[in-house]
């Protein structure tokens, strides 16, 4: 579509969502790492040196590893890639070098590779890098244990230098794991308040991250979350000392079947430090031959991500340690995905009390102290409401809640429905009055928001509001409505429609009276930090199903920039260059893929130097549509520099007007969004004082910008 009409904006922002998805971000990331780039090639180099001379490349990618394979020397190299738009990249690639006509690039899993169809003999050299921030998550261990049985030569005995075996580069790796308080993880995985804006959680609803509770037997999430623990906001605490979890060796077929065949073991981990228990975090040492490593560990300059494991609260909710406690974790790998699975905390000042208990074996102990720590199961039932992290921050954000809270009460006090206190006479005949308005007379309600939104309850807690809620899944209805009856509200004021079997648009509808709504709530700002995909249309739908004086919850956003010098986020757009790849000409055909708007991000922790004040870049007013210049006209920006440097990106975030005085931040500390940036086109180096012009053009919320003098 792009080649078609590169100027189309829709084609584009297609291709920004596509091309995000087509290949991952680590690619830049990783390509753009001299060191392990120089480090795979002297282990390749080394082991070629040694000997082997025909080399298969598992999941080649780009291709780079089999070109350092070819240089240093080797016979025959072959690669396979199973994803497509890889494979179609590495064939680029290889072409932009020279080297097409010298490695075999074959586009399937290594599982399906047949001898001699798909390559000739067996090879004496493996390299691969399939390995994610778990180690495992790439199915290394299996693609391994097929290598072994099917494509490698045997592997060198342990004495002689016999001839022509097989090896593969990593050769081995020690997994390392830590215990560790970290509010963020906690905010954004366990629902820390019991009561948000009026409405009480109780217990009767347990939450729980999508993480912890599988969704099916065949369901193989990854138990474990990544981060780049050193960016995470707030920072973290280690509770432990690292400690190994397993050491992997990946010459040995023996060692890899007994790590696929998912025996766990049982770790007991000293507590050193004070503080809530909130996750473990796992990184590795991936050691490449006898002499090159890398590490992906928290503390390393790396840019690589440690795999984090939120901890199940128990059901007391709080997990503090202390000094001298013991931390029991269970390591496992379910189809070779690594678990680090919390079994229970041994305190110290309760194993005095087990000293004097009976003397079983310690597991005996441990599952005693485990009922200790653990309350008594509520015996109520309890509903399972499983939420991503971005609703449960959302959950916890409790300024959100309550300024949608004071709001809506304002509304209702403006809107003032009549009183219709029709006349009923009680058994003595004695005239009463209706206090409460009947149903009809109450302010109607829709909230269209996307995910778990429990504003419909605060508004029905307030009284005289009738709020219909678009719950997208059926668990979520079911614990609205649990919460509705704990909250004692009454359900003739509440009703949940499963949007999800209607389009959006069919949830924005009339309301079941022939009344119009009085507030409409909207999202209009995805978790990743861009504004919401036909976000104009739908509040052009709102504004057509509002009662006069009704309200669109937000009723305008403002959306806040500013100028930026970050390496960091040129580095995770785009390969700078031949010098990170060592010479190799990757970067013109991967930077094709590159995408400019860069989400998920939290702008507190990039690192990032500000070269210009914080300005507007654009002003939505959802309830008067004919002030929004998000035309398709280009919007230009005055933006007086305030420190020279090269600009390489805009971040940006939103102001969300609820109304003349209720706003929401959407990059503060307490919120569940998170923010993105438009990374230039080429960076531009400025002079303090300068006054530069931003050129912004937005077409249904896809958005370009370019810096001019
Ligand atoms: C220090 C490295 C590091 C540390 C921590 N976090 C991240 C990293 C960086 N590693 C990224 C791995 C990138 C993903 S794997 C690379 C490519 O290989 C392909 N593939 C995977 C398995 C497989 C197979 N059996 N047969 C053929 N192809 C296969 C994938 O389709 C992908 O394109």
């Amino acid at each position: 579509a792009l080649k078609l009409n590169p100027s189309s904006a829709e084609a584009k922002e297609n291709f920004y969502r596509v091309a995000n998805w087509l290949i991952e971000r680590w690619h830049f990331i990783m390509l753009n790492d001299t060191k392990r780039n120089l480090m795979y090639q002297e282990a390749i180099q080394n082991a070629i040196q040694n000997g082997c001379k025909t080399v298969l490349d598992i999941g080649t990618g780009t291709g780079i590893l089999s070109m350092f394979a070819k240089k240093a020397g080797a016979s025959y190299t072959y690669a396979c890639e199973l994803s497509k738009t890889m494979y179609e990249l590495a064939c680029e690639v290889l072409t932009a070098n020279q080297m097409d006509g010298q490695i075999k690039l074959l586009h399937m899993k290594s599982h399906d590779i047949q001898i001699p169809e798909h390559i000739p003999e067996r090879v004496s050299l493996v390299v691969t890098e399939t390995v994610d921030a778990g180690l495992f998550g790439e199915g290394i261990v299996e693609s391994l244990i097929h290598a072994w049985k099917n494509l490698l030569l045997p592997p060198k005995p342990k004495d002689g230098r016999v001839k022509g075996y097989g090896q593969v580069i990593p050769s081995s790796a020690v997994i390392y794991g830590m215990a560790v308080e970290c509010p963020e993880i906690r905010r954004h995985y366990s629902v820390s308040v019991s009561e948000v804006a009026g409405i009480r959680l109780g217990e009767e609803v347990k939450f729980c991250s999508a993480l912890h509770c599988s969704h099916g037997p065949d369901d193989v999430t990854e138990p474990y979350t990544t981060e780049k623990m050193s960016r995470v906001p707030g920072g973290y605490k280690a509770l432990s000392q690292p400690f190994q979890v397993m050491t992997v060796d990946f010459n040995s077929l023996q060692a890899l079947e007994y790590i696929a065949s998912g025996t766990s073991k049982r770790i007991s981990v000293p507590v050193y430090q004070q503080g809530q228990f909130d996750c473990f975090i796992a990184w590795f040492l991936l050691q490449l031959d006898d002499e090159h490593s890398l590490s992906t560990g928290p503390s390393e300059e790396t840019c690589w991500e440690q795999a984090v494991f939120p901890v199940q609260k128990l059901p007391d909710e709080s997990c503090y340690v202390n000094t001298g406690d013991t931390i029991v974790v269970d390591v496992s790998c379910p189809d070779c995905y690594l678990r680090l699975d919390l079994s229970t905390v041994i305190s110290e000042s309760s194993c005095d009390q087990a000293e004097n208990m009976v003397m079983g074996n310690e597991s005996d102990i441990c599952d005693a102290l485990a009922n200790l720590h653990t309350t008594a199961n509520k015996d109520t039932m309890q509903e399972l409401c499983i939420l991503e992290p971005g609703e449960v921050a959302l959950l916890n954000n409790t300024i959100y809640h309550e300024s949608f809270r004071a709001a809506i009460s304002k509304v209702i006090s403006s809107l003032e429905p009549k009183e219709s206190c029709s006349v009923v006479r009680n058994s003595q005949g004695e005239q009463m009055n209706l206090a409460e308005p009947v149903a009809e007379n109450s302010l109607h309600l829709l909230d269209v928001s996307e995910g778990f939104s429990i504003l419909p309850l605060i508004a029905v807690k307030l009284g005289k509001v009738k709020a219909y809620s678009s719950a997208e899944k059926e668990q979520h209805r079911v614990a609205l409505e649990k919460l509705s009856v704990i909250n004692g509200l009454n359900n003739e004021f509440l009703e949940f429609c499963l949007s999800q079997l209607e389009t959006d648009d069919d949830s924005l509808q009339k309301p079941k009276s022939d009344k119009m709504w009085s507030i409409i709530i909207l999202d209009v700002i995805e978790t990743c930090g861009l504004i919401r995909q036909d976000l104009l249309e739908k509040a052009a739908i709102a504004r057509c199903l509002l009662q006069p004086g009704g309200n669109i919850f937000p009723h305008a956003v403002v959306m806040q920039g500013m100028l930026v010098e970050s390496k960091t986020l040129l580095q995770e757009g785009s390969v700078q260059g031949t010098e990170p790849t060592l010479g190799f000409l990757i970067a013109p055909a991967i930077n094709r893929f590159k995408v400019p708007v860069h989400v998920f991000l939290n702008l507190s922790t990039v690192p990032c130097i500000p070269l210009s004040e914080t300005f507007e870049l654009l002003r939505l007013d959802l309830m008067n549509p004919y002030t929004n210049n998000l035309s398709s006209s280009v919007m230009r920006i005055k933006v007086n520099i305030c420190r020279s440097g090269q600009v390489t990106a805009v971040p940006f975030w939103y102001h969300i007007h609820l109304d003349e005085a209720i706003t929401l931040d959407t990059s503060s500390e307490a919120s569940h969004w998170k923010q993105a940036a438009y990374v230039l086109e080429t960076p531009m180096s400025v002079l303090e004082g300068e006054e530069l012009l931003l050129e912004v053009q937005f077409q249904n919320s896809s958005i370009s910008m370019a810096l001019t003098r």
